[in-house]
């Protein structure tokens, strides 16, 4: 796991995603338009240049590998690669996760992009989703989990649109949490999941100067 610190201010973060998150919508909305758009063979192939003018000129300087995800010392996460919720990655929704002890929600939109059958969510995307918010969930109390199972029951199709997720932890057993996890639409839940997270046996946290007890950690933001 990559537990790089990155000794920046809660300020710099903020300025950093005043950067990126404006950047990332503008490529979830390119996702979206190449989807749906119907303009003509020759206006999609003139587009297809410009993007890639502009791959090659963010390609000039690259992290190699993934994104990973840094954290300050005061055990703030950037998670911004991270396909479910990552401030730099078009991919993710993204969901905007809600925490307490215990417990991870979030609102979201699906679009286009999260298809599956026709008009419908994609079960590997509610299954995405659900896996984030069961690892964020069992993770509440600042410690990581990884899903070592994730079982998913899709209950009746969920339709693209306004969605809601929610994941709570239903018990403990030594290293291993079991989250009990649903995605719901306007009219009850649609899918649900149940998971075994468990913490690995060899993890120790990284230490910081001004580490907060786990109770007042920010895991990402
Ligand atoms: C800097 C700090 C960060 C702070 C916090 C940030 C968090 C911010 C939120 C992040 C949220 C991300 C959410 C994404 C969630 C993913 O996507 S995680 C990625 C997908 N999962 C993986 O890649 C996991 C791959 N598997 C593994 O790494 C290892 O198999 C595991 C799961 C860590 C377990 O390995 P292990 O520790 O060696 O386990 P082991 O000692 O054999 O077994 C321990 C117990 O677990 C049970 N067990 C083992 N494997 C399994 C399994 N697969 N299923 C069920 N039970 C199992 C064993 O039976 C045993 O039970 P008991 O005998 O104790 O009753």
């Amino acid at each position: 796991m990559d537990f790089r610190i990155e000794d920046i201010s809660e300020e710099e973060i903020d300025r950093r995603l005043s950067v990126v998150e404006p950047l990332t919508d503008s490529v979830r909305q390119l996702v979206d338009a190449v989807i749906r758009s119907e303009v003509s063979d020759e206006r999609l192939t003139a587009a297809k240049d410009r993007i890639d003018e502009i791959v090659a000129d963010l390609r000039e300087q690259q992290r190699p590998g993934s994104f990973g995800t840094p954290y300050t010392k005061e055990f703030i996460g950037m998670p911004w690669g991270n396909a479910a919720v990552g401030a730099r990655n078009a991919v993710a929704p993204p969901l905007h996760v809600r925490r307490s002890p215990g417990l991870a929600e979030c609102e979201m939109e699906l679009g286009a992009a999260y298809e599956g059958p026709g008009g419908c969510v994609h079960g590997g995307i509610a299954a995405l989703l659900l896996d984030q918010l069961v690892g964020e969930a069992a993770s509440t109390d600042g410690l990581p989990s990884f899903t070592g199972t994730l079982t998913v029951k899709y209950l009746r199709p969920t339709l693209l649109g306004a969605l809601s997720a929610r994941a709570e932890v239903t018990g403990r057993e030594g290293r291993k949490t079991f989250v009990h996890a649903t995605m719901s639409d306007a009219d009850g839940v649609t899918v649900e999941a149940d998971a075994i997270m468990i913490c690995p046996k060899d993890f120790e946290l990284p230490t910081g100067d001004a580490l907060p007890p786990p109770a007042d950690r920010r895991l990402d933001r």
